[in-house]
């Protein structure tokens, strides 16, 4: 377990949460969206390959719509997860051409990963991107995926999705930008005395214990989910590094080895 295997990455997928791109009161939070297309930007033209996993959707979608919370019905909130995507990716497009760097999207549903023959044609798809040199933008097609017994296209979350897409582009890190610093040994919302966890080496059903639900009113999985994507990539011998999304600058001190957030590896 160290993170001498994080200066190695060259292949990196970034997943930001709900709660790094939307205020408490509502509003797009430009500040860490601009810190993101820099440092992303930046970081493609030095050479890395960049994938933005992004959720939002639904946040900005009610931002747009000016309401203040989650419609209860499901085709409510696929409207706004559709309303919203586009306004979305119009903000990205546009933070990003500020940095001169070319961004494209993908919206994926849980079938097209299960399925070989469309699980090897994403993946084709993301490497032509990335050859390009742009930087593709993920998140789940909110607005027709289902939860179906018998048709289940959804994958539940995006913390759940960064995971598959890091599988799915064999990249050597998944970076998970929260509005947290990391994992706690308790969770923070409650105790007050909870201490930020540096290394993980294995998901225990003692962490898992530890983990709560979202703190923000606009997070889905809270910590219980990133713990589950965290799984995902061990399964597969990647590493992930949960970390604050109001410090996006501290993507290179990760990718140097420095001691931000926690870390998940071997
Ligand atoms: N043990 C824990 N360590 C850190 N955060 C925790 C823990 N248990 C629960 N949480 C909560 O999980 C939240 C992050 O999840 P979430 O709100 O879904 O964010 P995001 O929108 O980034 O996915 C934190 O703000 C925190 O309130
Ligand atoms: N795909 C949804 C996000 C779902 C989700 O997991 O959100 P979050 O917990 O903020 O990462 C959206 O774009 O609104």
């Amino acid at each position: 377990m160290n993170r001498e295997k994080l200066k190695t990455a060259k292949r990196i997928v970034v997943k930001i949460g709900t709660s790094s791109l939307i205020l408490s009161n509502g509003q797009i939070n430009l500040k860490n969206m601009d810190d993101l297309a820099f440092t992303l930007s930046s970081l493609r033209n030095e050479g890395y390959e960049i994938i933005l996993v992004t959720s939002g959707a639904i946040g900005v979608g009610l931002n747009v719509l000016g309401l203040d919370k989650r419609p209860p019905e499901i085709a409510q909130q696929q409207a706004l997860a559709s309303i919203g995507q586009v306004e979305l990716m119009s903000l990205y497009n546009h933070i990003f051409a500020r940095y001169q760097q070319k961004v494209s999207q993908i919206l994926l549903t849980n079938d097209v990963i299960e399925y070989p023959e469309s699980r090897q044609n994403a993946s084709m798809s993301l490497q032509a991107i990335l050859s390009l040199g742009i930087i593709p933008i993920i998140n789940e097609n909110d607005a027709v995926s289902v939860d179906e017994m018998d048709h289940k296209t959804k994958f539940g979350d995006n913390d759940r999705l960064g995971a598959i897409v890091t599988n799915l582009a064999d990249a050597d890190l998944l970076i998970m930008l929260s509005d947290i610093d990391g994992l706690y040994d308790k969770n923070p919302n409650i105790f007050d005395d909870a201490k930020l966890i540096d290394n993980v080496s294995e998901i225990t059903d003692t962490l898992m214990k530890v983990a709560g639900g979202a703190g923000s009113r606009f997070g889905t999985g809270g910590m219980t989910s990133k713990l589950e994507a965290a799984k995902l990539i061990f399964d597969n011998d990647k590493q992930m590094v949960l970390t604050n999304g109001a410090r996006i600058c501290e993507i290179r001190d990760i990718i140097a080895g420095k001691k931000k957030g926690t870390y998940f590896g071997q």
